[in-house]
């Protein structure tokens, strides 16, 4: 950065003035360009000099003061900032524009010193200013008005020191031109003959720069640079007899001469090299700008000059000292400070500062600012990420969410969802699963996506409370899911909205005995296994089965079973039964389907399961969404089977029987039996009104099942054995309360006695069998003591109590009741959903505070839904019955009817078709 360099010599060629011009005096220079200057004169001794003069630059009397400072002086002046001395000289005879030039300069030099300082921030300058004048040797103070001569001292480090010298620390650029106002008017002025105003001394204008940086970088990088640079007004260079002057400014001549002809010799010394003896101390002048001459320093030199041809000698002399000068070499070096004793200085700085910092946080530093604000930016950044995450999750359900909406508007969401379902289903085999009536529905909490503010009271639906609540479930004391535990559950929607899964995952519910979950689970995955095995030898046979209507003998897998085909299939199989305009159900809304399916499946009450499965073909699924029903396979009417392919047995025996009771005179159907009354009832198209007075005659129904019995030994397909059997079973059946005779024929004044007895043992055993709510809620609005329902309540007794004995003896596989709990808690999620709809909020609160269910709870809708048809006693009975029949639009009173309970042993299609019909029950 600095090294050896020459002294930058320049020469300016002022303009004539007015009394060179009075004089006639013309200029005898010009510049030959910007390096060269030629003397244009005719003078006699011409040919002795030299008429072109070349140095570092030269400015004609054109060139302003700006142009000189730079391209002759700036980049010496200003290498100050990097800790290089400098000095700049205004050398020349009075009157040649030393003080001119130099007052340019210097202002100039100091002004882009500040505009440096004030664009490098990290770095804290200290300037310093100090004036002197050297006057007849002497060396005064300028910014002092004391005119006290100052001594010269020798510093080891600093060389030569003017003792007492003022150095002011500026303030501002301002105080630095105050202070230069100063120097102008204590500076010692002379009027000679040439210069009104000459300077009759040396002035010596010193600004010094310490410079550090603002932060302590290390030892290293944490240098402190100190450098002055001089602005040097030297005074005339001219000879005293040249001024003409006389008596104290002879004197003034002779000091100053002095000074100039120790300066010229060191000039001319240092130009021939630094080996001989610099005569530096031959004067003040020498002394004090000893280091910026061919020392440390860099170093510039304005000649001045007058074109004046009466000022030729002079001018020849500033051009020779010009020669010696520019020969003149120094060595500049970076003057870095970095002693102990600044560099303790430095670091107390430091902790100043760090203490400042830390006593008040919001005055840290910009850098520290910088750094909050990067933090910041990191966070924020990483917020919209996450946010954006957010948004696509979002999206992904809501875009499920619209799609489960298209199907199930389509009319084909079993569809859909059992397909989702059979993803699912093979994606999670591995999974542990437990299984109760809650753990079977997933639909707690994806319920609680469509979950309406009413319900939530004041609050906002509280996944937590799903999460972490204990959901008591009265009606099902017998397992528990054990917190965090994955519930798997064969509802079809549970693969579309994954998120529940999380959350019902962790739902507990209260179970004393928890082997028995254990057990309910590993015959669930039994059962699962074998869905996934026989699903398309199933799918195929229920193509076969539909056409033929003989599937009976099919295997009936119902767990994953498509549920489409069965659900769809039902409706379009009683439609078809019943009004074969089918395709009108499909302006239903989806849960008007549901529901539909749910009474279709409540009155399809399939007793037969998949052998291979060894589930129990006397479960009774009931559920919108069970597959388990294929009802294909069980047209209307068959619900009485008690045992594979017996129904389609006993169905056509009962028709024959029925058909020979009415056609056959050896029966006396005047005194009708029962069976033929129940058959008068149903088939409304065969029997009258007055029918259904016969129905408690014990020995017409004798007749008819011996006539039964008769006809299914001509049966060809060699099945009459079940039938007979099953007769026989009803026949034999021991318990004799059940009776249908006895209880109907013998007793008739008991029979209200009776009729609550029964109903009351049917209600316990629905309970216990997990039956359908809809199917209880149907039954017990239908059948309300009426002694023609004798057979009904007789039959639905007898089906539950083998059912329950099935339970108890153990012989029905756990999958059968874990189907049933499933198609219970399905059947709860569909009235819970309904609930909004159909009871209004007053309702709903009264029903809250009745079943006891805290009105500042949550979810309480879905509470009350898992509350209904909990309990056996009469009251809890009628208003689950009226709740579910407000909740199940077709269950009002008398809409309902009795052959949805499996005892149309007629069967006649033609018939069904007309007693039953979905689609015009809706519409
Ligand atoms: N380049 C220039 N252009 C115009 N005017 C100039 C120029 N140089 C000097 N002058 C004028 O010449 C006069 C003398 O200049 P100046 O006082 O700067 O000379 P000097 O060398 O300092 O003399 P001294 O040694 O006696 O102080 C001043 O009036 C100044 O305005």
């Amino acid at each position: 950065m600095a090294g050896e360099e020459r002294i930058l010599v320049s020469v300016r060629l002022r303009p004539v003035n007015a009394r060179e011009a009075e004089r006639g005096d013309g200029s005898d220079w010009e510049c030959a360009g910007p390096t060269t200057l030629m003397f244009r004169g005719n003078i006699p001794e011409r040919a002795m000099f030299p008429t072109s003069y070349t140095y570092d630059r030269v400015f004609n009397p054109e060139c302003n003061t700006r142009q000189v400072y730079e391209e002759g002086a700036k980049q010496v002046a200003l290498s100050v900032l990097s800790g290089i001395n400098s000095s700049i000289f205004a050398y020349g005879q009075t009157s040649s524009g030393k003080t001119y030039t130099m007052v340019g300069i210097t202002e100039r030099s100091m002004s882009d010193i500040y505009d440096y300082i004030d664009k490098h921030p990290e770095r804290e300058y200290v300037l310093k200013f100090s004036a002197m004048e050297i006057y007849n040797e002497a060396v005064r103070d300028l910014l002092s008005p004391d005119a006290t001569q100052l001594r010269l001292l020798d510093d080891p480090e600093k060389g030569t020191v003017v003792e007492k010298l003022t150095e002011e620390t500026l303030r501002d650029k301002g105080h630095l031109l105050e202070l230069l106002a100063v120097c102008e008017a204590q500076r010692q002025i002379g009027e000679t003959s040439m210069n009104e105003t000459s300077s009759r001394s040396h002035q010596i204008l010193r600004l010094t720069i310490e410079s550090s940086a603002k932060q302590f970088m290390g030892r290293d990088n944490s240098s402190t640079l100190l450098a002055c640079v001089n602005f040097v007004d030297l005074a005339g260079s001219e000879r005293a007899s040249q001024t003409q002057s006389a008596g104290m400014r002879l004197k003034e001549g002779s000091h100053i001469n002095r000074s100039l002809l120790t300066l010229g010799k060191v000039i001319r010394q240092l130009s021939k090299g630094r080996n001989g003896h610099i005569p530096y101390r031959d004067s003040k002048l020498t002394r004090i700008l000893q280091s910026s001459l061919g020392g440390n320093a860099k170093t510039a030199i304005i000649c001045t000059m007058s074109p004046a041809h009466c000022h030729i000698e002079q001018s020849r002399n500033t051009l020779l000292f010009a020669n010696c000068a520019k020969n003149v070499v120094t060595d500049a070096k970076v003057n870095v400070v970095m002693s102990d004793k600044v560099l303790v200085k430095h670091l107390q700085r430091e902790i100043a500062r760090l203490e400042n910092e830390l006593k008040f946080p919001g005055s840290a530093s910009c850098s520290n600012h910088a750094e909050a604000l990067r933090e910041k930016d990191e966070l924020i950044k990483q917020l919209e990420e996450q946010l954006k995450e957010l948004m696509e999750q979002k999206d992904t359900v809501q875009s499920q969410l619209d799609n489960f909406r298209r199907v199930a508007s389509d009319g084909n969401f079993n569809d859909h969802a059992t397909r989702q379902w059979d993803q699912w289903n093979r994606s999670s085999e591995s999974l542990p699963r437990n299984v109760s009536e809650d753990a079977l529905s997933s639909s707690d909490t994806y319920d609680a996506l469509y979950e309406e503010q009413d319900d939530l009271g004041s609050n906002a639906f509280d996944v937590s409370h799903v999460c972490n609540g204990h959901l008591y479930d009265p009606e099902l004391p017998k397992t528990r899911i054990e917190p965090y535990q994955p519930i798997v559950d064969e509802q079809p929607m549970s693969s579309l909205h994954q998120p529940r899964h999380h959350i019902s995952d962790s739902i507990q519910i209260y179970q004393p005995n928890r082997e028995a979950s254990l057990e309910v689970s590993k015959e669930h995955c039994k059962e699962v296994q074998c869905i996934q095995t026989n699903e398309l030898r199933r799918s195929q046979l229920f193509f076969h089965a539909d056409r033929s209507h003989a599937g009976t003998n099919i295997d009936e897998e119902k767990h994953g079973e498509n549920i489409t085909d069965t659900s769809d299939c039902a409706i379009k199989l009683y439609t078809c039964d019943s009004d074969p305009s089918s395709d009108s159900e499909k302006t239903n809304t989806d849960e008007s389907l549901a529901l539909k399916r749910c009474v279709i499946s409540s009155r399809d009450n399939v007793l037969t399961r998949s052998k291979s499965c060894r589930a129990s073909f006397m479960v009774i699924p009931n559920s919108w969404f069970d597959g388990s029903m294929d009802v294909r396979m069980t047209p209307p009417g068959d619900i009485f089977k008690y045992a594979h392919r017996r129904p389609e047995k006993v169905r056509r025996s009962l028709y024959h029987e029925n058909s020979h009771c009415q056609n056959d005179p050896t029966l006396d159907c005047p005194v009708v039996s029962g069976t033929v009354a129940s058959n008068t009832v149903i088939d409304k198209n065969t029997c009258n009104e007055e029918d259904e007075d016969a129905i408690n005659n014990v020995s017409c129904i004798t007749k008819v099942k011996e006539k039964s019995e008769e006809c299914c030994t001509s049966q060809p397909e060699g099945n009459e054995d079940d039938v007979t059997e099953e007769i026989s079973n009803m026949k034999n059946a021991k318990d004799v309360d059940r009776d249908i005779s006895v209880t109907t024929v013998e007793s008739p004044s008991r029979w209200p006695i009776d009729f609550e007895k029964k109903q009351k043992e049917i209600i316990e055993l629905w309970h216990e069998c997990n039956v359908s709510i809809v199917h209880r809620t149907y039954f017990f609005l239908l059948f309300k003591g009426d002694k023609a329902d004798n057979i009904y309540l007789e039959v639905e007794h007898r089906r539950l109590s083998f059912i329950r004995s099935s339970f108890n003896a153990g012989c029905e596989p756990s999958g059968t009741v874990i189907s049933s709990l499933r198609n219970l808690r399905h059947e709860r999620d569909m009235l819970y959903k309904q609930m909004l709809r159909r009871v209004n909020l007053l309702e709903r609160e009264s029903l809250y505070s009745k079943w006891g269910i805290d009105l500042n709870s949550k979810q309480r809708r879905l509470q009350l839904s898992r509350r209904i048809w909990t309990q056996t006693d009469m009251e809890h009975v009628r208003e689950s019955a009226t709740l579910v029949t407000k909740l199940v639009e077709h269950l009002e009173k008398g809409q309902a009817i009795k052959e949805m309970f499996g005892l149309s042993f007629t069967l006649n299609p033609g018939a069904d078709r007309r007693t039953f019909s979905w689609v015009s029950a809706h519409s």
